[in-house]
C-alpha cells in the first residue's frame, strides 16, 4: 500500500470513529430519556467520576510512581550504545470501570503496587465528599481489584415497593430480602434452613416481609404454605386473608387449633422422615431440591407469642391453656430441630423475641434471625444475639422512627457484623392477585406423600 493510498483511508477511519462516537452518544441519550429522575442524576455522576478520576486518584494517593525506564526506553538505549536518557518517572493511575443505578455509582478499580484495598478504604470518606455521596464502601473484587460503592441517598430511608412478577422462581430457596445501606441486594439462602426468627415492634413490616416471600414463591408448585396467625380469630379478619387460596392450612389465635396444626405438621415431618429414602433416594431433601411431589413446606407462625405464652393460674381453663402452650412449644421445637432435611421451614414472627414470646430452645436453633425496630437493647439482643451490642450503629433500637418502617437488621452469611436491609412493601392487592392466580397449585403435602402429586409439574 502506497503512502497516497494510506492517506486516502484517513477520512474513512475518521468517519468510522465519528460514527462510533455518535452511536455511543445516542445510546446514552436513549438511556437518559428512559431513566427515572434518580438514575439520570447518577448518569451525570458517572461521567463526573470517570473524568475526574485521574486527578482525584492523585490527590488521594491512589496512584503509583514507576521509576523504571519503560521497555521502549531500554530498546532505545540499546540502539544508542547503552545510554538511557534522563528518564521521567511515570505516574500510574488505576484503571476504573464505572456503572450507575438509581442510588449512585459503582466503581471497579484495579490495585497498583503499594495501592491496595486498605488504601482505598482509607480514602473512602474523601471519595464520598468528592463524589457528593452519603456513603462509600470499598470491598475486594477478586484478586488485584476493588469495588467502590457510592450512594447519594441513604437507601434505608427511601421506602420501596415490590410488585410480584407471578413467574415461577428459578430457585425457591433464594430469599431476596431487599437492599442494604449501599443499595446492594441482600439475598439469603433458605436451603437447609429449618427456622427463621423475625422480631420487631408492631407496624414495622414483619407481615409485609412474609407476604413478599409467599408472593415470590407462590407461583412454584414446589412450595406449600400454612399459616398460624396469633393476631386474628378468623382468616377473614387477619393479615393473611388475601392469601387464603394459596394456604393448605390456616389457624387463628385459638391455642387448641394451633395445637392441632402443629401436631399435623409433626406427623408430616415423621412421615417424610420415614419415607424420604424410599421416595427421593436421598436422606436430605436439599440434596435433590424441592419438587411438586415433595414441596418445601413453609409454616408461618405470626404473633408467635400467642401460641407459646406461659399461662399462670390454678383454674382449669388457665391450666388447660398452659398445657396447650407447653405442647405447642414441644411440637414446634420438633419441627425446627428435625424438619430441615425433610424440607420443612418454620418462620416465627413476634414483636419481642424474648424467651417468654418464643421459647429459647426454639429461637436459638433458628439459623436465620432478623429484627425490625426494637425499643430496648435487651430486645435487640434477644432477636439477634449478644454480638449486636458490639455494633451499635446497626442496632434495631436506632430504627425507631417512621422513616425506618420496613428496615430490618440481620447477620448475613459472609459479611462482618450486621446488615441493615430496606425491605420492600407489597401492596395487599398484589398479594390477593398472586394468591388467586396460584390457588390451583395448593396441595396438602401430607396428601402428596400418599400419592396425590400434581402431575406434570415435577421439580422446581
Ligand atoms: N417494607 C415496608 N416499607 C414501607 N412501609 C411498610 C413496609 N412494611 C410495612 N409497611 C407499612 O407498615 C404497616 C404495617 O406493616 P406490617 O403489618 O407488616 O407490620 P407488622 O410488623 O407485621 O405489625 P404487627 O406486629 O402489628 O403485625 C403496613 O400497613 C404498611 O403501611
Amino acid at each position: 500500500m502506497t503512502l497516497f493510498e494510506i492517506a486516502g483511508l484517513v477520512p474513512v477511519l475518521a468517519g468510522a470513529v465519528l460514527a462510533a462516537l455518535l452511536v455511543t452518544v445516542l445510546v446514552w441519550l436513549l438511556r437518559y430519556v428512559r431513566a427515572d429522575r434518580m438514575t439520570r442524576v447518577s448518569m451525570w455522576q458517572a461521567i463526573r467520576v470517570r473524568h475526574g478520576w485521574a486527578r482525584l486518584a492523585r490527590m488521594q494517593g491512589l496512584t503509583a510512581t514507576d521509576r523504571t525506564p519503560s521497555f521502549w526506553a531500554q530498546i532505545g538505549a540499546g540502539v544508542n550504545g547503552g545510554q538511557i536518557k534522563q528518564h521521567e518517572p511515570r505516574v500510574l493511575v488505576p484503571k476504573i470501570r464505572v456503572r450507575y443505578d438509581r442510588y449512585g455509582v459503582e466503581v471497579r478499580a484495579k490495585a497498583l503496587p503499594r495501592v491496595g484495598l486498605a488504601d482505598y478504604q482509607k480514602a473512602a470518606p474523601y471519595l464520598a465528599d468528592a463524589w457528593r455521596c452519603t456513603r462509600v464502601s470499598v470491598l475486594p473484587d477478586g484478586p488485584g481489584a476493588v469495588r467502590i460503592r457510592a450512594v447519594r441517598h441513604d437507601p434505608l430511608a427511601v421506602p420501596t415497593e415490590h410488585i410480584p412478577t407471578g413467574l415461577v422462581p428459578e430457585v425457591v430457596s433464594r430469599w431476596n430480602l431487599g437492599l442494604d445501606e449501599y443499595a446492594s441486594k441482600v439475598v439469603v439462602s433458605l436451603a437447609e434452613v429449618p427456622g427463621v426468627a423475625m422480631a420487631g415492634l408492631p407496624g414495622y413490616g414483619k407481615t409485609s416481609l412474609i407476604n413478599k416471600l409467599v408472593c415470590d414463591l407462590a407461583p412454584s408448585p414446589a412450595v406449600q404454605f400454612a399459616v398460624a396467625d396469633g393476631k386474628a380469630s378468623t382468616v377473614t379478619e387477619g393479615d393473611y386473608a388475601d392469601l387464603t387460596g394459596r394456604l393448605f392450612a390456616y389457624v387463628g389465635d385459638d391455642l387448641a387449633a394451633g395445637n392441632e396444626l402443629f401436631g399435623r405438621m409433626v406427623e408430616l415431618r415423621r412421615a417424610r422422615s420415614a419415607s424420604i429414602r424410599r421416595t427421593l433416594g436421598v436422606r436430605n431433601m436439599w440434596h435433590c431440591g424441592p419438587r411438586a411431589s415433595w414441596p418445601l413446606v413453609v409454616l408461618v407462625i405470626d404473633e408467635a407469642h400467642t401460641y407459646f405464652r406461659d399461662h399462670r393460674g390454678n383454674d382449669p381453663a388457665t391450666k388447660r391453656l398452659a398445657a396447650l402452650a407447653a405442647e405447642n412449644a414441644r411440637l414446634v421445637e420438633d419441627l425446627v430441630k428435625k424438619g430441615r432435611s425433610v424440607g420443612i421451614l418454620v418462620i416465627l414472627a413476634t414483636q419481642k423475641a424474648t424467651g417468654d414470646a418464643i421459647p429459647t430452645f426454639i429461637r436459638d436453633v433458628c439459623p436465620v434471625g432478623l429484627s425490625f425496630a426494637q425499643k430496648t437493647i435487651d430486645a435487640a439482643v434477644a432477636a439477634l444475639g449478644e454480638d449486636i451490642r458490639n455494633w451499635p450503629e446497626a442496632s434495631p433500637v436506632a430504627l425507631q422512627d417512621p422513616t425506618y418502617v420496613g428496615v430490618a437488621v440481620m447477620a448475613v452469611q459472609g459479611r462482618q457484623g450486621f446488615t441493615r436491609v430496606r425491605t420492600p412493601y407489597v401492596d395487599d392487592s398484589h398479594v390477593a392477585h398472586v394468591a388467586s392466580e396460584t390457588a390451583h397449585l395448593t396441595r396438602d403435602p401430607a396428601g402428596l406423600l400418599t400419592g396425590g402429586a400434581i402431575r406434570g409439574t415435577e421439580a422446581a
